[in-house]
């Protein structure tokens, strides 16, 4: 369980984080939407230890990531898997490489338990008999798919995804959000991702946290984001006329 409590972050003058409180639960896909310049990534950033907070905590089942000594900041740092935007796979290493590297960097596995391991993950996200491919000759579904395998390869507590879907089509985002919140579930991660995609919201979004200007505008679970009738919700998720549609008929429905 991952607890946010009063999380402040400016740069300068600038306040871009003002007060958030909130928690995430292990098992549970959390989803942090919200406008451009909200601050999604600063918090992302935060939760993760790139951004020290100015005032607030933050605390990894109980643990406050900025009280911890260097040995268990370590260890903290090896629970967390990460997905980045675009994938963030080495070009010139094969996906086995890719994939082994954290182990490499923070195990004293023998090579045989390593390449055991990332056959294990490869399998897990379908991606059996890509060891010797560079991440070049994948497509991005594809590179999604090995950037997830490396971030689970040390069985992270605690997963960030930042923009997961950016660049695939409407489809293998779909099958890359399921795979993540399989995984989630599987094997009781805290999993928090940073999303433009309102489809993703609608299908995965075990938990939404909307930010606007830096606060936490509202939050609650997919199928309560379709009742609400808080207006920046509302303006912000329902701008477009699809998405807008989907909801009256969802309300006609439970009517
Ligand atoms: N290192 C920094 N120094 C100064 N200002 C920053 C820094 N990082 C972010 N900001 C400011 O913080 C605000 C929030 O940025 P952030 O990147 O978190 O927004 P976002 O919600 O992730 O936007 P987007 O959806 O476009 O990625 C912006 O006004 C940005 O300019």
């Amino acid at each position: 369980m991952i607890e946010v409590e009063n999380l402040h972050k400016g740069f300068g003058e600038v306040k871009v984080l003002k007060g958030i409180s909130t928690s995430f639960e292990p098992g549970k896909t959390s989803l942090i939407i919200g406008q451009s310049g909200s601050g999604k990534t600063v918090f992302l950033k935060s939760l993760i230890g790139l951004h020290t907070p100015e005032e607030g905590t933050i605390s990894f089942d109980g643990r406050i990531n900025t009280k911890l000594n260097l040995e268990e900041r370590r260890q903290w740092r090896q629970e967390i898997g990460m997905v980045f935007q675009g994938s963030a796979l080495f070009d010139s290493q094969t996906v086995e490489e890719n994939v082994m590297f954290p182990l490499k960097m923070f195990t004293k596995q023998s090579r045989k338990e390593m390449l055991e391991r990332v056959n294990f993950v490869l399998n897990r996200v379908n991606l059996e008999d890509s060891n010797d491919k560079f991440p070049a000759e994948l497509s991005g579904g594809m590179q999604k798919r090995v950037a997830i395998a490396r971030a689970i390869v040390m069985k992270p507590k605690y997963l960030f995804c930042d923009e997961p879907n950016s660049g695939l089509d409407p489809q293998t985002a779909i099958v890359i959000d399921k795979l993540i919140q399989e995984i989630t579930d599987e094997y009781q991660i805290t999993t928090v991702i940073n999303t433009h995609d309102m489809n993703s919201v609608m299908e995965i979004g075990e938990k939404i946290l909307f930010l606007k200007n830096g606060r936490k505008a509202w939050e609650g679970s997919s199928s309560e984001i379709f009742k609400t009738d808080n207006e920046a919700v509302v303006d912000f998720v329902y701008s477009s006329n699809l998405f807008k549609k989907v909801r009256e008929a969802y309300l006609n429905e439970i009517k």
